[in-house]
């Protein structure tokens, strides 16, 4: 989650509970939320590059982290509508985390993901994106695992748990080890294990940190 203004970013594993975090925190303040625009990677003028990916990631990954790129920067820059907003994943994310494993694991070409580093480079010394707090929602890949089973999402049923391992070590590489790549602001870790009421009481002991995340 990016919070801004205090603006937060939401990060975190798929299926670590970040749309449920934010949905609790949109009913419970006021705080603007933005889910992430997976509705529009399902369905971009019919086609579906999400599902695409998923089945021939070599093929259309840069299809879909091209339009992710797009749609994310579009969330970035839409006007703010209250005192505080929290954002689920960002541009950073999907370039980090996304774009890096599909490039390290040999499913990008060079060529693809050379072109996407320059739009991202562009984009990122060009254009000012607001960001006072990244919230990192911890979890195990196995949690998200299950998560994701019950979540039930046709186009991730595909998903090994090798999938979200790869994709776990590198947010811990960037957030919590910080060896990989530039943050772009404080990190606050939320272990995102726990069941529902625990959660609920975890994001009550770190609300006044995010809403406060102007100042942390
Ligand atoms: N703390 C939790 N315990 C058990 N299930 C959870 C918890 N948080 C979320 N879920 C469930 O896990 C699935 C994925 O959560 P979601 O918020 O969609 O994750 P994300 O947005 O990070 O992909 C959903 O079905 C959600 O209801
Ligand atoms: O840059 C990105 C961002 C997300 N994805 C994939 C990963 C998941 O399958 C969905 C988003 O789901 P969440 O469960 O809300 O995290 O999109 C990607 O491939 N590239």
């Amino acid at each position: 989650i990016m919070a801004i203004g205090g603006f937060s970013l939401q990060k975190g594993n798929i299926a670590s509970g970040k749309t449920t975090c934010l949905e609790y925190f949109s009913k419970t303040s006021n705080i603007e939320v933005l889910t992430e625009p997976v509705s529009k990677w399902r369905n971009v003028r019919g086609h579906n590059p999400l599902g695409l990916m998923y089945q021939d990631p070599a093929r259309w990954g840069i299809t879909l982290q091209t339009y992710v790129q797009l749609t994310m920067l579009d969330r970035h820059l839409s006007t703010i509508s209250a005192p505080v907003r929290m954002m689920e994943r960002s541009i950073y994310s999907a370039k980090y985390i996304f774009v890096e494993n599909l490039y390290r694991s040999g499913k990008m070409p060079e060529v693809d993901f050379a072109v996407l580093s320059e739009w991202f480079e562009w984009i990122t010394q060009n254009i000012t994106i607001p960001v006072d707090l990244i919230v990192y929602l911890q979890t195990s890949p196995q949690t998200c695992l299950e998560r994701l089973k019950v979540r039930c999402r046709e186009e991730e049923k595909v998903i090994p748990l090798e999938y979200l391992e790869v994709v776990h070590q590198l947010y811990e590489d960037w957030l919590i080890k910080k060896t990989s790549f530039h943050i772009p602001a404080p990190v606050l870790v939320i272990s995102a294990d726990d069941d529902m009421q625990k959660m609920l009481h975890q994001y009550e002991e770190n609300r006044e940190k995010i809403i406060a995340a102007r100042n942390v």
